[in-house]
């Protein structure tokens, strides 16, 4: 019997969606405003779920304390109030897109619990853009 335990987080970023080997036109084509020089932000929240056995001694399948704890340190603090093209070293060469971002932070938090558990990390880039990753 697998039960999912989740938390959701919050952070507050700013980004430019392009890629540096493109020219402006090239960028201004695909990303649109999204390509603005001058960044723009976003509220983004977060939903992390892990899947596994419940711990007959505890009644827990993981401590959510344990889950906010590591959302904290690996997502909140690296990113929140950060400009995640120039502040955050994982997107120093990856465009910081919702689906770079969501596996960005699945692999952080993958990295931290153990193999045993399933990982989903839902991502709301905007209250109706939102992204999915469970590590296929
Ligand atoms: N596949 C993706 N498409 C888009 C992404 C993305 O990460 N993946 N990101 C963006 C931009 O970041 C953009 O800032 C999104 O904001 P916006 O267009 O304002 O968002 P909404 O769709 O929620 O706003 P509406 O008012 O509903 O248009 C663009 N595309
Ligand atoms: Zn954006």
């Amino acid at each position: 019997m697998k039960v999912t335990i989740s938390r959701k987080a919050h952070f507050n970023a700013a980004h430019r969606l392009y890629r540096k080997d493109w020219s402006f036109e090239q960028n201004d084509a695909i990303f649109g405003k999204c390509n603005n020089p001058n960044f723009h932000g976003h509220n983004y929240e977060l939903i992390v779920s892990v899947t596994g056995a419940i711990d007959p001694e505890t009644g827990y399948v993981m401590d959510v304390k344990f889950l906010s704890d590591i959302i904290k340190e690996d997502v909140e603090n690296q990113f929140d109030h950060k400009n995640l093209n120039l502040d955050v070293p994982e997107f120093q060469d990856l465009n910081p897109t919702a689906e770079n971002i969501v596996v960005v932070i699945w692999n952080k938090i993958r990295k931290r619990i153990k193999p045993e558990f399933e990982l989903e990390v839902v991502l709301y880039e905007t209250p109706r853009n939102f992204v999915t990753y469970r590590g296929e």
